[in-house]
């Protein structure tokens, strides 16, 4: 007993280096495609380098942990300022500083005013107006929050309630919060942090309502940070994850603000109270599309840090015998363990694809927003509107299962598995919560279908409408062309083809049978969320076999990617087997082929499975996870991690004195 130290050995978990002593490619190499190339790779690891030389970084995790709310917010503060000043010494670019927030993996108390304030007003205001406020909160003299949701409406933006009447003789708006239900209830970093929020609230002029707008409110004082007159403004309150962040409340009560204040790039108030509007009606609901493209992006950070932690701890734990005759296997041996772990191992490559191409496509249409041609954006909303809902729910489902998969040591804060799941859980509500989001998808995609019904020729996501359902025939003729990745997504195409026909052909029947159009939506509101799914699920499946069919790398890599790739189509084909019967998109042999592949494939991503979640490449404090830490002393750290539970200060907890010692007198003197 007397051996048994917290400390952590200095050599890797011999059961972890025989993993990696086995791979069948280079994890070099792979890393290098995961972060876009070797001087990308390079990049990242002097920040994190950087970053993690200082001790902070790893005193953090302790308030993380062990902290209360209170220290939690303030040491997220301290790590916020920390990384705004290195980023003006260092003179980061966006997307250096982009990395730096990869690699700090948490959700920071101020990271909204980049996340939000900062793309929101480069996209909704003027250039006079960026050269003054966007120069301002670049150079972090201001701190803003993007304050949308109110109690009573976050989806339903039409029904905001929060006004901000312009009155002509000042030149000024006068913001009001008319009811309870319209105070602004959600945004992050709003509580205690921010000194100014972008606004978004119903424009009136005249008594006339203009739709809503975004209006520049300064919420405390520059000198001492107190709340100005005519604010109210405070935290929420302790939520399920993410308690680093400040989400606040805000009440205007005729807080007066300039002219110049509401953001004008797509409509103007002009001083005699003329209102002109630019562009698309929905050109001020720019900044929450880039953020559900961001969203992908996190959805695939989430779930490749839940598989490395997952992996990394099957391969070291050995639970049980399989062979009698054997030591205990590792419990990575079990096929069931693999079952639960390798779908979201091969998720994070999906969604590493499908974010990636996400990704690209923001950022082409974007530039042509920015000469004035809005044609892609009802394509990109769509397809960002499905994709973040897809990825966010499958992402977050799928950590949990990981979690379970770690059995009780999954449990503990130590694991990291929970704060993931908790601090992930949110990505399926913000920016539209995902129901609502798929909705605008199907809408989105009954249009298409109705277009290609009319002889119309579709391009983009959707195009595959147009195809001719009766030259359909299953791909799969046999168990080996199971392997075949583009026979396995023309079977995602068709199914999605069939779903979204379907539910289609119903809701124009309700109609003609003289439904109201709305009832006839409503009525069949379930199988149009369950098309939207199904093309997500095309999209993602079509984005990672172009992905890897697209790759540039040695054979080794390309064969590996290949079998996460037939995995997972092959597992949500099995998965939703149900679906795909019904549609008819495959018959009872294929699936009975394709469910057998699935099974076979885990024993093939096997011996590969820990150098796949290495290319990861996350570093230890980033994972913050005592199971998946690289050197696989996953029960020396989960044993070194109790050295800072504040219940482990004192021998005898003060509770002793208190409850228990006179609990235990009394008890003792009792005669009963
Ligand atoms: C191990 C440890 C490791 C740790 C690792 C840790 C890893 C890291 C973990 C990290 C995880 C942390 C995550 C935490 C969160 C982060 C913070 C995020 C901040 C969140 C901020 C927010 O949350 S901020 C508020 C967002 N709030 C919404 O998002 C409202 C939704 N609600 C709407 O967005 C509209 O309400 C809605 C529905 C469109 C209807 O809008 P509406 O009623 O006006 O319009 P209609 O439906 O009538 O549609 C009319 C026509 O407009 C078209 N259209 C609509 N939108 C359009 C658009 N954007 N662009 C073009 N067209 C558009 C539509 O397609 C129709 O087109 P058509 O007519 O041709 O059919
Ligand atoms: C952690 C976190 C951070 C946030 N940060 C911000 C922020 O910085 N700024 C900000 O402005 N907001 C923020 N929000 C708010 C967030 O954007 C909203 O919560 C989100 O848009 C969902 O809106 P809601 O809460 O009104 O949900 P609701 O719309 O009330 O959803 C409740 C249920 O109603 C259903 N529903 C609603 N409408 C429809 C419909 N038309 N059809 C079918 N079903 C429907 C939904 O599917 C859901 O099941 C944040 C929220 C969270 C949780």
């Amino acid at each position: 007993m007397s051996e048994i130290t917290s400390s952590i050995p200095l050599q890797i978990n011999p059961d972890l280096q025989e993993e990696r002593d086995k791979a069948s490619f280079n994890v070099t190499e792979l890393t290098h495609i995961i972060y876009g190339g070797i001087e990308k790779t390079k990049k990242r690891k002097r920040l994190e380098k950087l970053l993690f030389s200082d001790p902070f970084f790893q005193e953090y995790q302790n308030v993380r942990a062990f902290g209360s709310r209170s220290e939690y917010y303030a040491a997220s503060v301290k790590k916020s300022t920390k990384i705004f000043k290195l980023r003006r010494q260092h003179k980061w670019t966006d997307e250096e500083y982009e990395t730096v927030l990869d690699i700090c993996h948490d959700d920071l108390a101020l990271t909204l005013h980049h996340t939000m304030f900062i793309p929101a007003l480069e996209r909704l205001a003027t250039e006079d107006q960026k050269s003054k406020w966007l120069t301002l909160a670049k150079q972090y003299k201001i701190i803003g929050t993007y304050a949308q949701t109110e109690l009573g409406h976050g989806t339903y933006l039409q029904g905001l309630e929060t006004t901000a009447t312009y009155d002509p003789q000042t030149r000024e708006f006068v913001m009001n919060t008319p009811t309870l239900s319209a105070m602004k209830w959600w945004p992050g970093s709003l509580g205690k942090s921010s000194n100014h929020a972008l606004v978004l609230a119903t424009l009136i002029i005249s008594g006339k309502k203009y739709g809503m707008h975004p209006f520049l409110v300064q919420l405390r004082s520059m000198d001492d940070h107190k709340v100005l007159p005519g604010v109210r403004v405070g935290d929420i309150g302790a939520k399920m994850g993410g308690n680093s962040v400040d989400n606040g409340y805000l009440i205007l009560d005729n807080v007066r603000i300039p002219r110049n204040n509401m953001l004008m790039k797509n409509a103007q108030v002009s001083p005699d109270g003329k209102f002109v509007t630019r562009g698309p009606s929905k050109a001020n609901y720019a900044t929450m599309m880039l953020i559900r493209v961001q969203i992908c992006t996190m959805a695939y950070q989430v779930v490749s840090s839940g598989a490395t932690i997952g992996i990394r701890y099957s391969a070291v734990r050995r639970q049980s015998k399989l062979d009698p005759q054997d030591r205990e296997p590792k419990i990575l041996e079990y096929q069931t363990q693999q079952y639960k772990i390798f779908p979201g191992l091969a998720m994070s490559y999906a969604f590493l694809f499908a974010s990636r191409s996400l990704t690209r496509k923001y950022e082409e249409a974007f530039a042509e927003i920015q000469r004035g041609d809005f044609k892609s954006l009802p394509e990109l909303h769509c397809l960002s509107s499905g994709l973040k809902s897809f990825c966010s729910e499958h992402s977050v489902r799928q950590v949990e299962i990981i979690r379970q998969s770690c059995g009780g040591h999954g449990y503990l804060n130590a694991a990291g598995l929970g704060m993931l799941v908790n601090a992930a859980a949110p990505m399926i509500t913000v920016e539209g919560e995902n129901t609502v989001m798929y909705l605008q998808l199907a809408r989105y995609i009954l249009k298409r279908f109705a277009g290609a019904m009319s002889g119309q020729q579709l391009d983009g996501s959707t195009s595959y409408l147009s195809m001719d359902p009766a030259t359909y025939v299953c791909p799969v003729m046999s168990e080996t062309d199971c392997r075949n990745l583009t026979a396995l997504c023309d079977i995602y195409r068709y199914r999605s083809y069939m779903t979204v026909c379907r539910v289609a052909r119903q809701v124009q029947h309700d109609m003609e049978s003289d439904m109201p159009q709305h009832v006839a939506i409503n009525k069949n509101l379930v199988d149009l969320v369950r098309a939207a799914k199904a093309h997500s699920y095309y999209i993602v499946v079509k984005d990672f076999v172009e992905g890897v069919d697209a790759l540039v790398a040695s054979a080794p890599v390309i064969k590996v990617l290949r079998t996460l790739c037939c995995f997972y189509a092959a597992h949500g084909i099995a998965e939703y087997s149900g679906d795909f019967l019904e549609s008819e998109a495959v018959g009872l042999h294929q699936l009975k082929w394709i469910k057998n592949l699935q099974v076979s494939l885990l024993g093939e991503i096997r011996p590969d499975a820990v150098a796949l979640v290495d290319a990861f490449d996350y570093h230890d404090i980033t994972l913050s996870s005592a199971l998946g830490c690289y050197d696989g002393n996953a029960y020396e750290r989960l044993f070194k991690s109790t050295e800072n539970d504040p219940m482990n200060k004192e021998e005898v907890h003060p509770s002793y004195y208190q409850y228990l010692k006179p609990f235990m007198e009394e008890m003792n003197k009792s005669k009963l």
